[in-house]
């Protein structure tokens, strides 16, 4: 199966999930926005307000190109450019978490840790539909998160990629 790639919009579970399925799978787990902040010793909000949202994406594609082997839980914009889309369809297996809005909004609320979700919610509501169709148009299987737990999610991963039900 090569790597695994979950994507998503902030929220979905990406970086819960993907340590779950880490495990489950007995594979390496890579959180690319943790890994990141321990090569810059920069949190993420840091790296954006000071250097900016163009300098974290040449840290996010650079990063994307070095995993060679396991689960990767990628960032929300992992999609915002498409030479990483192309990287990740030649790599690997790509998992798109869909959520809805209104889970997302649960599940975040008043997060200030993620930049992009530090928005009025219209700005919000807007990015979520523009990624969406991005990140529908090229994931290998999409899992519905929305009233399932992240175990759960994780052990549904490993039936589609194992083939069994
Ligand atoms: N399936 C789920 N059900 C309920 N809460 C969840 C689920 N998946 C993630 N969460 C919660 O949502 C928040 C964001 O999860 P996280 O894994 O950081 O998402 P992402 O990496 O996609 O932004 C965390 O508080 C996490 O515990
Ligand atoms: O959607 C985005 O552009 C981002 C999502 C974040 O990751 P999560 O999706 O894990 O929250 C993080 O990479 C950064 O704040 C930018
Ligand atoms: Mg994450």
């Amino acid at each position: 199966m090569g790597i695994v790639y979950l994507i998503g919009f902030m929220g979905s579970g990406k970086s819960t999930v993907g340590k779950k399925l880490g495990n489950v799978l007995q594979l390496p787990h890579v959180d690319m926005d943790s890994f990141i902040e321990e090569q810059t010793l920069r949190s993420i909000s840091t790296i954006f307000s000071e250097m900016g949202e163009n300098t974290f994406r040449n840290y996010e594609s650079d990063v994307l190109k070095k995993i060679e082997h396991g689960v990767v839980s990628t960032g929300g914009g992992i999609v915002e450019r498409r030479e990483n889309i192309e990287w990740m369809k030649a790599k690997g297996t790509v998992i798109y978490l869909r959520t809805t809005f209104s889970e997302i909004t649960n599940r975040l609320h008043n997060d200030s840790l993620r930049p992009l979700w530090k928005k009025s919610v219209s700005e919000r509501r807007q990015l979520f539909e523009h990624r969406c169709d991005l990140y529908e148009s090229f994931a290998d299987y999409v899992v519905d998160t929305d009233n399932k737990g992240t175990k759960e999610i994780a052990e549904e991963i490993d039936r589609l990629l194992n083939n069994y039900i």
